[in-house]
Protein backbone atom coordinates (compact mmCIF):
# COMPACT_ATOMS: atom_id res chain seq x y z
CA UNK A 1 0.00 0.00 0.00
CA UNK A 2 0.89 3.64 -0.50
CA UNK A 3 2.74 5.47 1.69
CA UNK A 4 1.39 8.43 0.94
CA UNK A 5 -1.79 8.51 -1.79
CA UNK A 6 -1.55 12.20 -2.00
CA UNK A 7 -2.54 13.32 -5.59
CA UNK A 8 0.10 15.50 -7.33
CA UNK A 9 -2.70 17.57 -9.51
CA UNK A 10 -4.11 19.52 -6.04
CA UNK A 11 -7.76 19.17 -7.63
CA UNK A 12 -10.06 21.11 -4.71
CA UNK A 13 -14.46 20.74 -5.36
CA UNK A 14 -14.58 24.31 -5.41
CA UNK A 15 -12.36 26.90 -6.18
CA UNK A 16 -11.18 29.54 -3.80
CA UNK A 17 -13.27 31.96 -5.10
CA UNK A 18 -16.47 29.66 -4.30
CA UNK A 19 -17.33 28.66 -8.23
CA UNK A 20 -18.72 25.12 -9.25
CA UNK A 21 -16.04 22.94 -9.65
CA UNK A 22 -15.38 21.41 -12.66
CA UNK A 23 -16.26 17.41 -12.89
CA UNK A 24 -12.97 17.24 -13.41
CA UNK A 25 -12.01 18.22 -10.18
CA UNK A 26 -14.91 16.94 -8.42
CA UNK A 27 -14.08 12.98 -9.54
CA UNK A 28 -10.58 13.99 -8.99
CA UNK A 29 -11.19 15.20 -5.28
CA UNK A 30 -13.72 12.48 -4.85
CA UNK A 31 -10.61 9.94 -5.03
CA UNK A 32 -8.40 11.77 -3.97
CA UNK A 33 -8.29 10.35 -0.44
CA UNK A 34 -8.80 6.66 -1.07
CA UNK A 35 -6.75 3.82 -0.01
CA UNK A 36 -5.55 2.09 -3.26
CA UNK A 37 -6.91 -1.25 -2.65
CA UNK A 38 -8.45 -3.16 -5.28
CA UNK A 39 -12.58 -3.24 -4.82
CA UNK A 40 -12.37 -0.24 -2.74
CA UNK A 41 -15.34 1.67 -2.50
CA UNK A 42 -16.13 5.18 -4.40
CA UNK A 43 -17.95 7.79 -2.68
CA UNK A 44 -19.95 8.20 -6.02
CA UNK A 45 -19.90 5.16 -8.21
CA UNK A 46 -21.84 4.97 -11.35
CA UNK A 47 -20.89 1.37 -12.19
CA UNK A 48 -20.39 -1.63 -9.31
CA UNK A 49 -19.16 -4.94 -10.54
CA UNK A 50 -19.46 -8.20 -8.02
CA UNK A 51 -18.48 -11.44 -8.62
CA UNK A 52 -18.53 -11.32 -12.93
CA UNK A 53 -16.59 -14.78 -14.13
CA UNK A 54 -16.67 -15.26 -17.89
CA UNK A 55 -14.60 -18.66 -19.03
CA UNK A 56 -14.20 -19.51 -21.96
CA UNK A 57 -13.54 -23.64 -22.04
CA UNK A 58 -10.87 -23.57 -19.65
CA UNK A 59 -9.79 -20.30 -19.28
CA UNK A 60 -10.99 -18.10 -17.18
CA UNK A 61 -11.18 -14.59 -19.25
CA UNK A 62 -12.83 -12.39 -16.47
CA UNK A 63 -13.24 -12.65 -12.65
CA UNK A 64 -13.76 -9.35 -10.81
CA UNK A 65 -14.75 -9.70 -7.20
CA UNK A 66 -15.50 -6.33 -6.89
CA UNK A 67 -15.41 -3.01 -8.77
CA UNK A 68 -16.46 0.32 -8.24
CA UNK A 69 -16.28 2.89 -11.18
CA UNK A 70 -16.55 6.36 -9.62
CA UNK A 71 -19.31 8.50 -11.50
CA UNK A 72 -17.70 11.52 -13.46
CA UNK A 73 -13.94 10.43 -13.95
CA UNK A 74 -11.85 9.22 -16.03
CA UNK A 75 -11.20 5.77 -15.05
CA UNK A 76 -7.92 4.23 -17.14
CA UNK A 77 -8.31 0.29 -17.54
CA UNK A 78 -4.61 -1.25 -18.38
CA UNK A 79 -3.42 -4.75 -18.38
CA UNK A 80 -1.27 -7.00 -20.35
CA UNK A 81 -2.71 -8.61 -23.53
CA UNK A 82 -5.31 -11.18 -22.55
CA UNK A 83 -5.90 -9.79 -19.23
CA UNK A 84 -9.57 -10.00 -20.04
CA UNK A 85 -9.89 -6.31 -20.68
CA UNK A 86 -12.10 -5.92 -23.44
CA UNK A 87 -14.09 -9.22 -22.40
CA UNK A 88 -15.06 -6.82 -19.11
CA UNK A 89 -16.36 -4.31 -21.19
CA UNK A 90 -18.12 -6.74 -23.44
CA UNK A 91 -20.08 -8.03 -19.82
CA UNK A 92 -20.61 -4.46 -19.06
CA UNK A 93 -22.26 -3.71 -22.02
CA UNK A 94 -24.51 -6.48 -23.26
CA UNK A 95 -22.00 -7.76 -25.80
CA UNK A 96 -20.98 -11.19 -23.89
CA UNK A 97 -23.31 -12.96 -20.90
CA UNK A 98 -20.80 -13.93 -17.47
CA UNK A 99 -20.60 -17.48 -15.92
CA UNK A 100 -22.15 -15.97 -12.81
CA UNK A 101 -22.12 -12.44 -10.80
CA UNK A 102 -24.10 -8.88 -11.54
CA UNK A 103 -23.41 -5.28 -12.01
CA UNK A 104 -25.16 -2.25 -11.96
CA UNK A 105 -25.58 1.32 -13.25
CA UNK A 106 -26.46 3.80 -11.14
CA UNK A 107 -27.92 1.02 -9.12
CA UNK A 108 -29.96 -0.81 -11.94
CA UNK A 109 -29.02 -4.29 -12.13
CA UNK A 110 -28.07 -4.58 -15.98
CA UNK A 111 -26.83 -8.42 -16.22
CA UNK A 112 -30.09 -9.62 -17.95
CA UNK A 113 -30.18 -6.61 -20.59
CA UNK A 114 -29.16 -6.75 -24.51
CA UNK A 115 -26.91 -4.50 -25.81
CA UNK A 116 -29.31 -1.89 -27.32
CA UNK A 117 -30.74 -1.72 -23.80
CA UNK A 118 -27.46 -1.12 -21.93
CA UNK A 119 -26.94 1.54 -24.80
CA UNK A 120 -30.56 3.09 -23.79
CA UNK A 121 -29.87 3.30 -20.33
CA UNK A 122 -27.21 5.26 -21.34
CA UNK A 123 -23.74 3.04 -21.30
CA UNK A 124 -22.37 2.85 -24.75
CA UNK A 125 -18.67 1.88 -25.66
CA UNK A 126 -16.48 1.87 -28.54
CA UNK A 127 -14.70 -0.80 -30.07
CA UNK A 128 -10.79 -1.94 -30.47
CA UNK A 129 -11.43 -2.56 -34.20
CA UNK A 130 -14.01 0.21 -35.45
CA UNK A 131 -17.19 -0.67 -36.17
CA UNK A 132 -17.59 2.25 -38.44
CA UNK A 133 -19.67 0.63 -41.78
CA UNK A 134 -17.65 1.76 -44.55
CA UNK A 135 -20.46 1.51 -47.29
CA UNK A 136 -22.21 4.09 -45.08
CA UNK A 137 -21.67 7.75 -45.29
CA UNK A 138 -20.16 9.12 -42.32
CA UNK A 139 -23.60 11.06 -41.90
CA UNK A 140 -25.34 7.96 -42.28
CA UNK A 141 -22.89 6.23 -39.47
CA UNK A 142 -23.94 8.38 -37.50
CA UNK A 143 -27.77 8.49 -37.99
CA UNK A 144 -27.08 4.73 -36.85
CA UNK A 145 -25.81 5.95 -34.13
CA UNK A 146 -29.65 7.35 -32.37
CA UNK A 147 -31.12 4.10 -32.66
CA UNK A 148 -33.30 3.75 -30.08
CA UNK A 149 -34.29 7.49 -30.48
CA UNK A 150 -38.14 8.65 -30.78
CA UNK A 151 -39.51 7.29 -34.61
CA UNK A 152 -38.10 4.58 -34.90
CA UNK A 153 -40.45 1.90 -33.90
CA UNK A 154 -42.91 0.71 -36.20
CA UNK A 155 -46.16 2.98 -34.69
CA UNK A 156 -44.50 5.74 -34.67
CA UNK A 157 -43.14 5.15 -38.06
CA UNK A 158 -46.74 5.32 -39.08
CA UNK A 159 -47.15 9.14 -37.96
CA UNK A 160 -44.46 10.93 -40.93
CA UNK A 161 -44.73 14.13 -38.73
CA UNK A 162 -43.09 12.50 -35.23
CA UNK A 163 -40.91 10.50 -37.12
CA UNK A 164 -39.27 13.64 -39.83
CA UNK A 165 -39.54 15.98 -36.81
CA UNK A 166 -37.27 12.92 -35.49
CA UNK A 167 -35.05 12.56 -38.24
CA UNK A 168 -34.16 16.36 -38.27
CA UNK A 169 -33.34 16.59 -35.58
CA UNK A 170 -31.41 13.57 -35.56
CA UNK A 171 -29.50 14.99 -38.26
CA UNK A 172 -28.69 18.72 -37.00
CA UNK A 173 -27.25 16.69 -33.69
CA UNK A 174 -24.93 14.44 -36.13
CA UNK A 175 -23.65 17.41 -37.64
CA UNK A 176 -23.30 19.17 -34.94
CA UNK A 177 -20.61 16.10 -33.72
CA UNK A 178 -19.59 15.82 -36.44
CA UNK A 179 -18.54 19.46 -36.24
CA UNK A 180 -17.09 19.08 -33.10
CA UNK A 181 -14.74 16.12 -34.28
CA UNK A 182 -13.85 17.86 -37.09
CA UNK A 183 -15.61 15.25 -39.27
CA UNK A 184 -18.25 18.17 -40.74
CA UNK A 185 -16.60 18.20 -44.21
CA UNK A 186 -15.98 14.76 -44.48
CA UNK A 187 -19.87 14.07 -43.75
CA UNK A 188 -20.98 12.27 -47.29
CA UNK A 189 -17.99 10.63 -47.57
CA UNK A 190 -17.57 6.79 -47.11
CA UNK A 191 -16.48 5.63 -43.92
CA UNK A 192 -13.98 3.55 -45.72
CA UNK A 193 -12.37 6.55 -46.88
CA UNK A 194 -11.51 7.85 -43.53
CA UNK A 195 -8.25 7.32 -42.20
CA UNK A 196 -7.68 4.90 -39.01
CA UNK A 197 -7.75 8.06 -36.72
CA UNK A 198 -10.82 9.47 -38.58
CA UNK A 199 -12.45 6.13 -37.80
CA UNK A 200 -11.71 6.13 -34.38
CA UNK A 201 -13.26 10.19 -34.48
CA UNK A 202 -16.00 8.73 -36.27
CA UNK A 203 -16.86 6.21 -33.29
CA UNK A 204 -16.48 8.35 -30.84
CA UNK A 205 -18.81 10.82 -32.48
CA UNK A 206 -21.17 8.00 -32.82
CA UNK A 207 -21.13 6.65 -29.53
CA UNK A 208 -22.43 10.33 -28.35
CA UNK A 209 -25.36 10.57 -30.33
CA UNK A 210 -27.50 8.35 -27.99
CA UNK A 211 -26.61 11.10 -24.94
CA UNK A 212 -24.69 8.05 -23.17
CA UNK A 213 -24.00 8.75 -19.11
CA UNK A 214 -20.71 6.52 -19.14
CA UNK A 215 -18.34 5.60 -22.54
CA UNK A 216 -16.58 3.53 -22.56
CA UNK A 217 -13.54 3.27 -25.19
CA UNK A 218 -11.49 0.42 -26.31
CA UNK A 219 -8.09 1.58 -27.22
CA UNK A 220 -9.42 4.48 -28.58
CA UNK A 221 -5.80 6.10 -29.36
CA UNK A 222 -4.63 2.48 -31.14
CA UNK A 223 -3.32 2.80 -34.60
CA UNK A 224 -3.81 6.76 -34.60
CA UNK A 225 -0.92 9.33 -36.09
CA UNK A 226 0.17 11.40 -33.30
CA UNK A 227 -1.23 14.52 -34.37
CA UNK A 228 -4.74 13.11 -34.04
CA UNK A 229 -4.04 11.55 -30.66
CA UNK A 230 -3.50 14.66 -28.99
CA UNK A 231 -6.64 15.26 -30.93
CA UNK A 232 -8.67 12.12 -29.32
CA UNK A 233 -7.17 12.69 -26.02
CA UNK A 234 -8.83 16.01 -26.10
CA UNK A 235 -12.17 14.73 -26.99
CA UNK A 236 -11.91 12.21 -24.03
CA UNK A 237 -10.99 14.78 -21.27
CA UNK A 238 -14.38 16.95 -22.80
CA UNK A 239 -16.75 14.05 -22.29
CA UNK A 240 -15.53 14.38 -18.99
CA UNK A 241 -15.68 18.07 -18.69
CA UNK A 242 -19.47 17.39 -19.66
CA UNK A 243 -20.24 15.13 -17.20
CA UNK A 244 -20.12 11.98 -18.17
CA UNK A 245 -18.46 9.12 -17.32
CA UNK A 246 -15.70 8.01 -19.22
CA UNK A 247 -13.91 4.40 -19.10
CA UNK A 248 -11.01 3.39 -21.26
CA UNK A 249 -9.00 0.75 -22.25
CA UNK A 250 -5.16 1.79 -23.55
CA UNK A 251 -1.94 0.22 -23.71
CA UNK A 252 0.33 3.45 -23.82
CA UNK A 253 0.90 4.40 -20.48
CA UNK A 254 1.84 8.32 -21.24
CA UNK A 255 -1.43 8.66 -22.47
CA UNK A 256 -2.87 6.90 -19.14
CA UNK A 257 -0.93 8.79 -17.18
CA UNK A 258 -2.10 11.73 -18.99
CA UNK A 259 -5.69 11.66 -18.36
CA UNK A 260 -6.73 9.18 -16.07
CA UNK A 261 -8.06 10.34 -12.79
CA UNK A 262 -8.25 6.50 -11.36
CA UNK A 263 -6.66 3.74 -12.94
CA UNK A 264 -7.70 -0.17 -12.48
CA UNK A 265 -5.22 -2.96 -13.38
CA UNK A 266 -6.29 -5.85 -14.63
CA UNK A 267 -4.11 -9.40 -15.30
CA UNK A 268 -4.92 -13.01 -16.11
CA UNK A 269 -8.82 -11.79 -15.69
CA UNK A 270 -8.69 -10.43 -12.46
CA UNK A 271 -8.48 -6.77 -11.15
CA UNK A 272 -4.91 -6.56 -9.61
CA UNK A 273 -4.56 -3.29 -8.56
CA UNK A 274 -5.94 -0.02 -8.50
CA UNK A 275 -5.42 3.73 -7.58
CA UNK A 276 -4.57 7.18 -9.20
CA UNK A 277 -2.00 7.13 -12.10
CA UNK A 278 1.38 8.13 -10.25
CA UNK A 279 0.56 4.86 -7.66
CA UNK A 280 0.44 2.50 -10.33
CA UNK A 281 4.41 2.28 -11.71
CA UNK A 282 4.82 1.70 -7.66
CA UNK A 283 2.96 -1.51 -7.59
CA UNK A 284 4.73 -4.28 -7.29
CA UNK A 285 2.08 -6.70 -8.87
CA UNK A 286 1.49 -4.21 -11.52
CA UNK A 287 5.10 -4.53 -12.37
CA UNK A 288 5.21 -8.51 -12.48
CA UNK A 289 2.38 -8.75 -14.25
CA UNK A 290 3.65 -6.52 -16.86
CA UNK A 291 7.31 -8.22 -17.39
CA UNK A 292 5.80 -11.24 -16.93
CA UNK A 293 3.75 -10.37 -20.07
CA UNK A 294 6.18 -8.40 -22.02
CA UNK A 295 8.42 -11.04 -22.98
CA UNK A 296 7.80 -10.46 -26.36
CA UNK A 297 8.73 -6.85 -26.30
CA UNK A 298 11.76 -5.45 -28.08
CA UNK A 299 15.34 -6.90 -26.99
CA UNK A 300 17.81 -3.92 -26.13
CA UNK A 301 21.14 -3.79 -27.89
CA UNK A 302 22.66 -5.09 -25.04
CA UNK A 303 20.13 -8.17 -25.22
CA UNK A 304 19.93 -8.13 -29.38
CA UNK A 305 24.33 -8.68 -29.44
CA UNK A 306 24.01 -11.70 -26.34
CA UNK A 307 21.11 -13.26 -28.40
CA UNK A 308 23.52 -13.15 -31.27
CA UNK A 309 26.47 -14.64 -29.73
CA UNK A 310 24.39 -17.53 -28.48
CA UNK A 311 22.84 -18.12 -31.39
CA UNK A 312 26.41 -18.03 -33.48
CA UNK A 313 26.98 -20.28 -30.19
CA UNK A 314 24.34 -23.05 -31.28
CA UNK A 315 25.08 -22.84 -34.77
CA UNK A 316 28.50 -23.70 -34.41
CA UNK A 317 27.66 -26.91 -32.15
CA UNK A 318 24.94 -28.01 -34.77
CA UNK A 319 27.72 -27.78 -37.55
CA UNK A 320 29.80 -30.02 -35.24
CA UNK A 321 27.40 -32.51 -34.27
CA UNK A 322 26.19 -33.20 -37.80
CA UNK A 323 28.46 -31.76 -39.94
CA UNK A 324 25.81 -30.04 -41.92
CA UNK A 325 24.84 -27.04 -43.51
CA UNK A 326 22.89 -24.92 -40.20
CA UNK A 327 19.14 -25.52 -40.45
CA UNK A 328 18.57 -21.33 -40.31
CA UNK A 329 20.84 -18.64 -41.23
CA UNK A 330 22.47 -16.69 -38.78
CA UNK A 331 20.81 -13.33 -40.02
CA UNK A 332 17.07 -15.44 -39.70
CA UNK A 333 17.74 -15.71 -35.72
CA UNK A 334 16.00 -12.51 -34.54
CA UNK A 335 13.07 -12.83 -36.66
CA UNK A 336 12.46 -16.86 -36.27
CA UNK A 337 13.06 -17.13 -32.37
CA UNK A 338 10.73 -14.35 -31.16
N1 LIG B 1 -14.65 -15.42 -27.75
C1 LIG B 1 -13.59 -15.95 -27.13
N2 LIG B 1 -13.36 -17.27 -27.19
C2 LIG B 1 -12.30 -17.82 -26.54
N3 LIG B 1 -11.42 -17.12 -25.81
C3 LIG B 1 -11.60 -15.79 -25.72
C4 LIG B 1 -12.69 -15.15 -26.37
N4 LIG B 1 -12.63 -13.82 -26.11
C5 LIG B 1 -11.53 -13.65 -25.33
N5 LIG B 1 -10.92 -14.83 -25.10
C6 LIG B 1 -9.74 -15.05 -24.28
O1 LIG B 1 -9.95 -14.43 -23.03
C7 LIG B 1 -8.76 -13.81 -22.56
C8 LIG B 1 -9.00 -12.35 -22.32
O2 LIG B 1 -9.14 -11.71 -23.59
P1 LIG B 1 -9.44 -10.17 -23.76
O3 LIG B 1 -9.52 -9.89 -25.21
O4 LIG B 1 -10.57 -9.78 -22.92
O5 LIG B 1 -8.10 -9.55 -23.17
P2 LIG B 1 -7.58 -8.06 -23.27
O6 LIG B 1 -7.07 -7.69 -21.92
O7 LIG B 1 -8.64 -7.18 -23.85
O8 LIG B 1 -6.38 -8.22 -24.29
P3 LIG B 1 -5.80 -7.19 -25.39
O9 LIG B 1 -5.12 -6.10 -24.62
O10 LIG B 1 -4.82 -8.04 -26.13
O11 LIG B 1 -6.93 -6.72 -26.21
C9 LIG B 1 -7.68 -14.10 -23.60
O12 LIG B 1 -6.96 -15.23 -23.20
C10 LIG B 1 -8.50 -14.39 -24.85
O13 LIG B 1 -7.79 -15.26 -25.70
Amino acid sequence: MPADPTPTSGAHASSAAGAPAAPQRLAQAALRDLPWEVGVAKPDPAIVVDGVVRTFGGLTAVSVDHLEIQRGGITGLIGPNGAGKTTLFNLLTGFDQPDGGSWSFDGRPLGKLASHQVARLGVVRTFQLTKALSRLTVLQNMLLGAQGQKGEGFFRALVPGIWRAQEQANTEKAMELLHRFKLDTKKDDFAGTLSGGQRKLLEMARALMSDPKVVMLDEPMAGVNPALTQSLLGHVKDLREQGMTVVFVEHDMDVVQDISDWVVVMAAGQVIAEGPPESISQNQAVVDAYLGAHHDAPLTVEEEDQALVEADAAISREKNADGDTPRRERTNQKGTDR
